[in-house]
Parts: structure tokens; sequence; C-alpha cells
């Protein structure tokens, strides 16, 4: 995983991105010059994952401080609607508390921040996917490891370099990976979409699996360890992260299978004692409903749609970040 693409950056006034809608079809930029399009892509999910959410909300805050100059009222209140384009994953709302505490210095100070927000990201993914994978190695003998993911968790969903998918970049380039299972993750498909597209560019062995599948592959003993990303964790560690992960968790547990967390610490909400206060995203019944934008369930039909689930503590191994495990 070399130098690429950064998912979100700032180029010539603007933010641009990786349109993740678009992927694995087409690699498109998406230039974004205005707050509204900014809110409209993280709600799209043009741009998603926790690290790349707090990316867009600090850069969020720098194109409306760039625009509106000293109206610090009209900052603050763009600085909310990015803060509550989607309530789950606390990074965003982090992003845009650290680019709006540099607004007493004006515009290129907040812009100076939100860029410094892009430069830690990658590094700081490294790291604690790197702590991640040491812990792995040390818990499960059998080599080469045969790793599960859900959602995508990796270079997308970060600034760069990934952190579930990063713990695979780190042992795949050691020689480490038998293979990657993927959850396809209904019903927006960043597994089979965004994973595997990941996974292929790597050259990571990989296979694509339903969901409801993923239990079985554990119970039928094909996997080693179960790694995944995090969108708000909290002080006692409980983990908030893409709906699926819960039952996964479980499928681990009654298994004896690890199951192991990797995010930045910006993704820990130290202030939110357990994840009963967690808020989860409900989004549209279209997307169950529907696929491909063609409807498959009959007209009118509605769904219960959550975007993220909580796993409670004692189900995770260990959270692991840049500082090592967490608590
Ligand atoms: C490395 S954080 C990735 C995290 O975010 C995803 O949610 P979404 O695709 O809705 O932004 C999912 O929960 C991933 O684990």
């Amino acid at each position: 995983m070399g130098s690429m693409q950064r998912t979100i950056d700032w180029a010539d006034g603007a933010v641009v991105i990786i349109d993740q809608t678009a992927l694995p079809r087409e690699f498109r930029l998406l230039r974004l010059e205005t707050v509204d399009e900014l809110i409209s892509a993280i709600q799209r999910l043009a741009v998603r994952g926790a690290p790349a959410l707090g990316a867009a909300g600090a850069l969020g805050v720098a194109l409306s401080a760039l625009r509106h100059g000293g109206d610090v009222g009209a900052v603050e209140a763009d600085a909310e609607r990015v803060a509550r384009a989607r309530p789950t994953a606390v990074n965003l709302g982090w992003g845009v508390r650290r680019a709006l505490a540099k607004l007493p210095g004006g515009p290129e100070s907040v812009l100076a921040e939100a860029k410094a927000v892009l430069d830690e990201d990658e590094r700081t993914n490294r790291q604690a996917s790197a702590n991640a994978a040491e812990l792995i190695l040390a818990r499960c003998p059998r080599r080469p490891l045969r790793l599960l993911t859900h959602c995508n968790a990796g270079r997308l969903a970060t600034v760069g370099w990934g952190t579930a998918l990063g713990v695979v970049w780190h042992l795949h380039e050691a020689g480490q990976i038998e293979y990657v299972l993927a959850d396809e993750t209904r019903p927006l498909l960043q597994g089979s979409r965004l994973t595997a597209w990941e996974l292929a560019e790597a050259g990571v062995p990989y296979r694509v699996l339903p969901d409801s599948a993923a239990a079985s592959a554990i119970a039928r003993g094909m996997v080693d360890c179960v790694v995944v990303g995090a969108d708000r964790i909290a002080a006692n560690g409980d983990v908030a992260n893409k709906i699926g992960t819960y039952p996964l968790a479980l499928a681990a547990d009654r298994h004896g299978v690890p199951f192991v967390v990797v995010a930045p610490q910006s993704t820990v909400d130290a202030e939110l004692p357990d994840g009963a206060g967690i808020v989860l995203e409900e989004r549209a019944d279209a997307e169950v409903t529907s696929a491909g934008g063609t409807p498959v369930a009959p007209a009118g039909a509605k769904a219960f749609n959550p975007a993220f689930d909580v796993t409670p503590a004692e189900l995770v191994l260990a959270v692991v970040t840049e500082h090592g495990r967490f608590p």
C-alpha cells in the first residue's frame, strides 16, 4: 500500500474526495467547493468512515471560514451543520471542534489545522494497525492467518492506510495472510464494493461472503481472528460499528475466536461512560427495499435500517489504538 491518492484532501481552495459511491466500477474524484456540497457527500457516503469523516469535519469548517472570513456566527452555524451530517462517528464532531478552535486566529489558521488533521491521519492509522497486528500475531498461533472483516475500514475509510485493513497490509507485507473473508455488508455493500476493491488492488487473497454466512465461517473453523474498525468507542470499551458487527462478536465469542477492534484515539468518546448513550444512525427504507436503485420489496414496504450497532466490551478481545490497547 504505497503512496496513493488520499481518500480526502485539500486542493486549490476546495475539498477533493474519492467518490466512494462510484467504486468499484469507476474511480473518480469529486471537488467540493461549498459546505452544502460537503454535507451532501457525507450523507450520500461519497466520503465515509470515521477517520475520513474527522478530516471532512475539519475541512468543512475551513471551507466556511474561508468563505465567511470574520463572521464567526456564520462559521459556527456551518460547523454545527457539518457536525450533524451523520450522528454516530465521533470523529466528525472531533474534526469540526479541532478546526473551529482555531477560528480566533482567522481562516488561514483554521485551514492549517484542517491540513494537520489530514497529515496526522495516515501516520496514526499505520501505528494503530501495527499495534493490532502485533497483538493478533501473539494471540493467534496459526500461520498464515485467515482474517474476517466487516464493512470497509481500509484506506477508503481514512485519509490514508486504514485501520482494520491497515492490519491486513502490515501482515500481508510480512507474508502472514492466507486469506481475508470480507462481509459484503448490506445494505450499502461497503465490503463487496470497497473492501474487495482495496484487497484486490493490494493483491491480498480474499473472498466476499453474505453477512449471514459469517457466523458459519467462524463455526466451521475458517477464521483465526475477526478484525474490524469503529465509529465511536465509549469509555468502558463498548464499540459502535457498522450494523452486523455485534452478531459477528457473538459468533466469535461462542467459538473462541479473537475479536479485535482497530481505531485511532480520535474514535474514542471518553465522555461517554458506555455504549448505551451512542446515537445509532437510522437510514432510508429504500436502502433495504431496493438494490442498485431497483425496487426489490413490494411498493410501500417499510424497513428497519440502523447503520450501526453496539458491541459490548466483554465481547471484544482488544480495542487497539496508536497508543496500544484501550482502555
Ligand atoms: C475506519 S472507520 C470505518 C467504519 O465506518 C463505517 O461506517 P460507514 O461506512 O457508514 O461510514 C463502518 O462502521 C466502518 O467500520
